[in-house]
């Protein structure tokens, strides 16, 4: 398993949003987390990612133990071993399409020349050769996700975390997006978490998991006793 979540439970004040969560999931493996809304799956995702802090459980990644690291390193991790999609790509408008996608190895202390010459590479892969001295601003919803993929799997991740990240989208882009990004993960070995709601963009996963009410269920096994309740009745 790269990532295990064991026993988590995260309140807000008083309200539960995760109570005694476990996951497992293995390296390379595509995962959806479903449910009905309010039911805590971005509260799981932003605590799997290191994000948030669980009132308690326990967060593995990679035999390291990564609610109870310092923040120093849990960033340090987050920067080199995670990437992130969020419903909005979350890209800097003020900066071109080119600059967006370098930024994270720039950050990582990568010369901009290598920065530049990746980021130029993940664009031509992703379809958007052309496209990298326009302005974010300038793009399509679906050009910006692609973009946000880009950005996110540039630095090599070994998760990555994706919330909604078609969202915002027809379904055609929705569907483009998330081709682009199994794609590339099945081709990176990169695991994925992404939280959905919706049934097409979990058809791309290799595996769904609910969560309701801040729990999580394994979908066969809700439609196997289903199943063996209509043979009683
Ligand atoms: N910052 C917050 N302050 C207070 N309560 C919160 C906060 N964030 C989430 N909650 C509550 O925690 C519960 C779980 O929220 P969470 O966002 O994890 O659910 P979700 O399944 O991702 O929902 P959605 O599908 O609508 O995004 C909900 O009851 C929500 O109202």
């Amino acid at each position: 398993m790269i990532i295990e979540a064991r026993g988590l439970s995260r309140s807000y004040g008083r309200t539960p949003a995760l109570r005694e969560a476990d996951l497992a999931v293995g390296a390379g493996e595509i995962v959806a987390v479903m449910g009905p809304s309010g039911a805590g799956k971005s509260t799981l995702l932003h605590c799997l990612a290191g994000i948030f802090t669980p009132d308690s459980g326990e967060v593995w990644f990679r035999g390291d133990r990564l609610d109870t690291m310092s923040d120093a390193r849990r960033t340090e991790l987050r920067r080199t071993a995670f990437g992130f999609v969020f419903q909005f790509g979350q890209l800097v408008p003020e900066l071109t399409v080119a600059d967006n996608v370098a930024l994270p190895m720039l950050l990582g202390r990568t010369r901009r020349k290598e920065a530049y010459g990746r980021a130029g590479e993940w664009l031509e892969r992703l379809g958007l050769g052309e496209l990298g001295g326009r302005r974010t601003s300038e793009l399509s919803g679906g050009q910006a996700q692609r973009v946000a993929v880009a950005r996110a799997l540039v630095t090599g991740p070994r998760v990555l975390f994706a919330d909604e990240p078609t969202g915002a989208l027809d379904s055609l882009a929705g569907e483009q997006v998330m081709e682009l990004l199994v794609g590339l993960a099945r081709e990176e070995g990169t695991t994925v978490i992404v939280v959905t709601h919706d049934a097409r963009v979990a058809a791309f996963a290799d595996r769904e998991v609910i969560v309701r009410d801040g729990r999580l269920t394994d979908p066969y096994a809700e439609r196997n006793s289903a199943c063996a309740g209509e043979v009683v009745r």
